[in-house]
């Protein structure tokens, strides 16, 4: 079933595909390899509707995020719960759509390969999630 969550839409654009889903908070920089498009643990984030609970510096990070975008690499959305200024600056350099305000009890529902659509345009975003049995 299709769930629908309204959002705070940070970065504008749009976005369908495939969710990866990080728990905790994410530095762009030291947790994804930039030549890759990898997480420390291999995961691909290319492509992705990234899903974590946020980002958590570094100032290096934007430059990561941008760095992806100019070698295809960079996730086609990210959604978090709660946004911090340095993952705003990446998206808005990477042009990647961000929404914020997504609930933690939904974050915690999800896993990886859930197909998910956003659709943000600040100040709201929609977001529809289906999950597979
Ligand atoms: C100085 C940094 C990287 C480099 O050597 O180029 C990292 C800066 O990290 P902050 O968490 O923003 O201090």
């Amino acid at each position: 079933m299709m769930e629908r969550f309204e959002l705070r839409g940070l970065v504008e654009g749009r976005a369908a595909g495939e969710t990866l889903v990080v728990m905790g908070r994410l530095s762009f920089y030291g947790e994804v390899d930039p030549e890759k498009g990898t997480l420390v643990d291999g995961r691909s984030i290319a492509g992705k509707i990234l899903v974590i609970e946020g980002g958590r510096g570094s100032t290096v990070g934007p430059y990561i995020l941008y760095a992806l975008s100019r070698r295809g690499l960079a996730p086609s959305a990210i959604v978090v719960v709660e946004a911090e200024p340095i993952l705003v600056a990446g998206a808005v350099m990477a042009s990647v759509p961000l929404a914020a305000g997504l609930p933690r009890k939904v974050l915690e529902s999800l896993r990886d390969g859930c197909r998910a659509e956003l659709e943000s345009k600040p100040p709201k975003a929609l977001l529809a999630i289906e999950c597979s049995e």
